[in-house]
């Protein structure tokens, strides 16, 4: 099978992609991919990085409000799927596939111009404006929860969970650990604000770093985010030296690895992660970001609280001091953790990717 795929701006829409593409090959070894992004999007770094043939078109998101800005999105719009119907004219794909994110929008839409079957994929219970769009010229959609199945057209909607939790659920756990060189036998924290960083959650750390010390028992690794490497790393450094039992890294390439040696996570609440986070029953702790549409991150760890997999925090009551108090009171009581890794398995969806590889092979051209 010879696939497009194109998703892009954040993690949250790439990796997804990066997991269907891994399932397909390994049914198929022989399939030739493709992927389209926008060179400004993380999927120009991640992409190409994998050893995947990356293509880019130029386009950006329309605002909510009304704005000039939209009749110059159209524009783009209409260039950017003339180029589109080009490069997947050239490429023959069997099936193209969108996982989000504005850069979907002409590359989907060029496909189903050109009458090649389709399929976008859902990550989130309130869909995101492209992939509403697209829904209407799709052949297929394959949503996360059930729940956003009534935001788009019936019966061509599929609830599959997402794909990462396949990559996730299949993941060496001891490797994950290894290679970020932290000592052995300790309980481990990830720290980390989505796949961008998050400058709430550094500053509740660059607070907090000096106490992690009392803590000898736990191994913190905390995530920065790219852009915010050099300032957060500066501003811990002027609070005194790094403790011990911290490793800082600006990205972490090989995330399902260490998701599945670690014992609790402190993150935003972006549906990618989180399913990763129920694929394998990894207790969390949860800052939903307020900056996202229709405040979905809330409803994402609402979700996972309610059902006891998760503790929330909310932006505005964070501090260093909250954070570091909530980690100690999940990691300390044992009988606490194991019911949250119990209700978060719970929620899991392990064989989404097989789910969707089984919807491209149902509607790819033969
Ligand atoms: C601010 C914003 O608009 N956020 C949205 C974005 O979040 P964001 O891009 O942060 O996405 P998620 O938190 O859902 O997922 C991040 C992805 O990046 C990976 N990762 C992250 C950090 C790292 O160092 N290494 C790494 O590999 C994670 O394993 C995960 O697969 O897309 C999500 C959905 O798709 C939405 O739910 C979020 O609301």
């Amino acid at each position: 099978m010879n696939i497009v795929i194109s998703g892009g701006g954040t993690g949250g829409h790439i990796y997804p992609a990066l997991a269907l593409i891994k399932e397909i090959k390994r049914h198929e070894p022989d399939s030739r991919i493709l992927y389209i992004g926008t060179e400004k999007g993380l999927e120009a770094q991640i992409i190409p990085k994998e050893g995947i043939a990356f293509e880019s078109v130029y386009i950006t998101g329309f605002k909510r409000s009304l704005s000039f800005d939209n009749v110059k999105t159209v524009a783009r719009f209409l260039k950017a799927t003339r180029r589109a119907k080009r490069i997947i004219h050239d490429f023959k794909p069997d099936v193209v596939v969108g996982t989000g994110g504005y850069v979907c929008g002409p590359v989907v839409y060029a496909a189903s111009a050109l009458g090649i079957p389709t399929l976008v994929h859902e990550q989130n219970v309130i869909p995101g404006l492209t992939n509403k769009f697209l829904s209407r010229y799709t052949s297929r959609v394959a949503v996360t929860f059930s729940g956003s199945a009534t935001y788009f057209p019936q019966g061509k909607t599929v609830v599959t969970g997402n794909p990462r939790a396949t990559e996730v659920a299949l993941a060496d756990k001891d490797a994950g650990l290894a290679s970020l060189n932290v000592p052995e036998g300790k309980r481990y924290v990830l720290i980390v604000g989505g796949s961008r960083g998050a400058r709430a959650i550094n500053e509740a750390v660059v607070d907090m770093a000096a106490s992690f010390s009392d803590y000898p028992d736990y191994h913190f690794i905390y995530v920065t985010g790219e852009v915010h490497y050099e300032k957060t790393l500066e501003a811990l450094q002027r609070n005194g030296k790094l403790p011990t039992n911290m490793t800082v890294r600006p990205f972490i390439y090989n995330m399902p690895e260490v998701l599945a040696g670690i014992d609790l996570i402190v993150n935003r609440a972006g549906a990618s992660f989180l399913a990763e986070i129920t694929a394998l029953g990894l207790p969390s702790i949860l800052i939903p970001s307020p900056y996202v549409t229709n405040n979905h991150q809330e409803k994402n760890a609402r979700w996972l609280e309610a059902k006891g997999a998760a503790r929330v925090i909310i932006e505005s009551e964070l501090s260093g001091s909250a954070m570091l108090a909530e980690i100690d009171e999940v990691l300390k009581d044992g009988k606490r953790i194991e019911t949250m890794r119990s209700a978060a398995k719970a929620l899991g969806q392990p064989d989404a990717a097989t789910l969707v590889y089984n919807e491209l092979k149902a509607i790819a051209r033969a």
